[in-house]
């Protein structure tokens, strides 16, 4: 890539990485580098997630060579520069010279500042053990239950898959194949490296949609048969509701955002797919047919996706949490109220707290006399997978030499008959 194009990519990132210090998620500001070209802004997003996923490492390595804390501003472009050289095998001379120039961009304290910048990127561009070092650690707020839940050792792992990033895991409609994809046991395609979606075979044509390897499987798990009615409660951008359709159900996807089941819309349409759009409160919504199951994908801390979006830790404290629980709980008790005795509803969420899923489930099954879990079969899915319970339990840490997956607890239930 041509040198300018590097810097814009350079001082996009710079933008973003300001945006979440602000509050602003990465998928908030997915408009904001649109004066760039397509390729710049990928760059961008990519260097800024680099920075998000290594910035406590960054930070260990700058402490070392910096007398003073440097500003907010000077402090993300050495971070910028060290992850660049140190993780990325950015050239020392060109990364130094980039994170000079950025610096001195910043006004008078850049001028002072940039001679700082200098002289600390020289000594780090030369600075052992990066790769021993260990991963950046989930805030305290998530690491505790983490490690509570699973053992210290299973924290560490879940951080090393954070720092690596996810591979692009693709759900094709049946019998379809996509070229240099890696089947993976659950069903899922899974291709690496960097790709732009809609630029690869099959997406004009919809054979396919964008979805976590352990994001396909709460569909999977209600196993969902032709003609049956559905709702997919919660179901925007759709990945879900997609599944269902594809296999024949008919299916009513509620969500409360309008703005969000637009895409919903957008994805059926590019796949070809049906299925009623419901813009409401799944705990107002009532279905005006019999419904033969439910799909609850409960909104809840989503901090099982962290590999995918690196700034979740720098967003959250965790208050919202409490909120989120009774939330489910509640969402929970009001779709059971929609189906009829002996029918199943999936309870899924995209979180690694036991309180958001394993906990949930266990509350409901006191709550409801009667109500049981259904053990999962599915094929590809060990027997590690279950909880006690008859859950299903996936995480960062599991297919460590495939790539991972994202964290998801799901159960399917079944209505006392
Ligand atoms: C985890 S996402 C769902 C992902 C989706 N099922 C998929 O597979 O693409 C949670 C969704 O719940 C929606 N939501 C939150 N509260 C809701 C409520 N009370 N009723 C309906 N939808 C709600 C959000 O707008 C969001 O789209």
């Amino acid at each position: 890539m041509a040198k300018r194009g590097v810097d814009m990519a350079r001082s996009g990132a710079l933008r973003l990485l300001a945006g979440v210090r602000e509050g602003l998620s990465l998928s908030d500001q997915a408009g904001a580098l649109k004066a760039l070209p397509p390729a710049d802004q990928a760059r961008a997003a990519r260097l800024a997630a680099a920075v998000l996923r290594h910035q406590s490492r960054a930070d260990g390595v700058i402490a070392a060579y910096v007398g003073r804390k440097p500003s907010p501003q000077v402090a993300d472009i050495l971070r910028l520069a060290v992850v660049e050289m140190l993780d990325l095998d950015g050239a020392a001379h060109g990364v130094v010279d980039a994170a000079v120039t950025l610096t001195r961009g910043l006004g008078q304290k850049g001028q002072a500042a940039s001679g700082m910048v200098n002289a600390v990127l020289r000594k780090v561009s030369a600075h052992p053990g990066w790769a021993d070092l260990p991963p950046q650690p989930m805030p305290a707020w998530l690491r505790d239950p983490v490690a509570a839940a699973y053992g210290e050792d299973a924290a560490l792992a879940i951080e090393a898959a954070h720092q690596a990033g996810a591979p692009l895991d693709l759900t094709t409609k049946p019998g379809v194949a996509v070229e240099g994809a890696e089947p993976l046991p659950t069903g899922s395609l899974r291709l690496h490296g960097p790709a732009q979606v809609s630029a690869l075979p099959g997406y004009a044509e919809g054979d396919w949609w964008v979805q976590d390897a352990a994001a396909a499987l709460p569909a999977r798990l209600l196993d969902p048969r032709p003609g049956e009615r559905i709702a997919d409660l919660c179901a925007a951008p759709g990945g879900k509701t997609l599944q269902l359709a594809a296999a024949g159900a008919q299916v009513t996807a509620v969500d409360i955002s309008p703005a969000r089941l637009r895409r919903v819309a957008e994805n059926l349409k590019r796949c070809a797919l049906t299925a009623d759009l419901i813009a409401a409160d799944a705990l107002e919504w009532r279905a005006d047919s019999p419904l033969d199951a439910i799909l609850l994908d409960a909104p809840c801390s989503a901090t099982g996706t962290i590999r995918r979006h690196p700034d979740l830790p720098f967003l959250r404290d965790g208050s919202g949490i409490p909120a989120l629980i009774d939330l489910q709980a509640r969402l929970i008790d009001h779709a059971l109220s929609l189906i009829p005795p002996g029918a199943r509803m999936v309870y899924a969420v995209c979180s690694l707290l036991p309180d958001e899923g394993e906990a949930q489930v266990a509350a409901a099954l006191s709550r409801h006399p009667g109500l049981r879990v259904d053990t999962p079969a599915l094929p590809g899915v060990p027997a590690d997978w279950i909880t006690p319970e008859g859950g299903l339990r996936t995480r960062p840490d599991y297919w460590p030499d495939r790539g991972g997956m994202d964290g998801f607890f799901m159960a399917r239930l079944r209505k006392a008959g």
